[in-house]
């Protein structure tokens, strides 16, 4: 089943009006299947946080339709998309963004909380959770009191409480040590491969992609290529590296719709 359905998607900042016209996305078409774990890579500039924003409903495209699960993003009203972003979408971000004053299963249960659930009901549902993550042990400790890794984890836990359609994440393990940064990619692909969570990360390491089973890359606003992991994550991480390589050498002129 087809859940992102992203057509000839653009993206100008600035007006006419003002003379300074920025196409930050120029005409993206990108599908995402339920279940896929799909990482986008590109260089500085090229429009991965903008397609990003425009998944999360933060941001609204110029031109080309975006549908996740059904719903015509750009068409919602203000409204419908707090909901729907509430319901249908999970975030995590470079920065963890846990609440200081609350403890860590306060945190995890926030959405459910903030959606109306009973506390009973949050707490199992968190309970639950931080059991199968295995943080059950960190549940009433407070983000300081844990590591950033642990934070993290944390956060993915907030994210996917819920149950949402699609998992956004934007340099998730930007701010990890190494050991850190393969605990949480364990993370994704444990909920990727158990739950079947769909799960679109932004990154510019290499290793992080590797855990995706399909790597889309932007270049100016386009997709330049895509590769799909087939066997084993190191001759992927190889694969990747490959193209980063030729992508940012700016030589691969006619690769655009080519699947290495
Ligand atoms: N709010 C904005 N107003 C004007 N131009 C913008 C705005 N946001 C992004 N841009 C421009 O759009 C283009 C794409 O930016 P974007 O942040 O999406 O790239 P990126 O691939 O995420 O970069 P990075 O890897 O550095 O985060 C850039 O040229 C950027 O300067």
């Amino acid at each position: 089943m087809t859940l992102v359905k992203a057509t000839a998607l653009t993206k100008v900042y600035g007006t006419q009006a003002s003379g300074v016209l920025s196409r930050a996305l120029n005409g993206i078409d990108l599908e995402v299947e339920k279940g896929e774990f799909v990482g986008v890579m590109g260089p500085s500039g090229s429009g991965k946080t903008t397609l990003l924003n425009l998944f999360a409903g933060i941001d609204k495209p110029s031109g080309g339709d975006l549908q996740i699960n059904g719903h015509h993003i750009a068409k919602m009203s203000a409204k419908e998309l707090a909901l729907f972003r509430r319901r249908q979408l999970g975030f995590v971000f470079q920065d963890f963004n846990l609440l200081d004053t609350l403890t860590l299963a306060e945190n995890v249960g926030l959405p459910l909380t903030l959606d109306g659930h009973k506390g009973r009901t949050v707490q199992e549902s968190v309970e639950k959770l931080l059991g199968y993550l295995g943080l059950h042990d960190l549940m009433n400790k407070y983000p300081y009191e844990v590591s950033g890794g642990q934070q993290q984890r944390t956060a993915v836990a907030r994210a996917v409480v819920h149950n949402p359609s699609l998992l956004l994440a934007d340099e998730p393990t930007g701010n990890l040590d190494s050991a850190s940064a393969r605990a949480l990619l364990g993370v994704f692909q444990k909920l990727n491969t158990e739950q079947e969570a769909t799960i679109l990360m932004v990154t510019h390491d290499p290793f992080a992609a590797s855990y995706c089973k399909r790597v889309v890359f932007i270049k100016d606003g386009q997709v330049y290529t895509q590769i799909d992991r087939v066997g084993e994550r190191q001759p992927f991480f190889q694969k990747i590296l490959d193209t980063l390589a030729v992508l940012e050498g700016g030589s691969a002129h006619g690769m655009a719709t080519t699947r290495i």
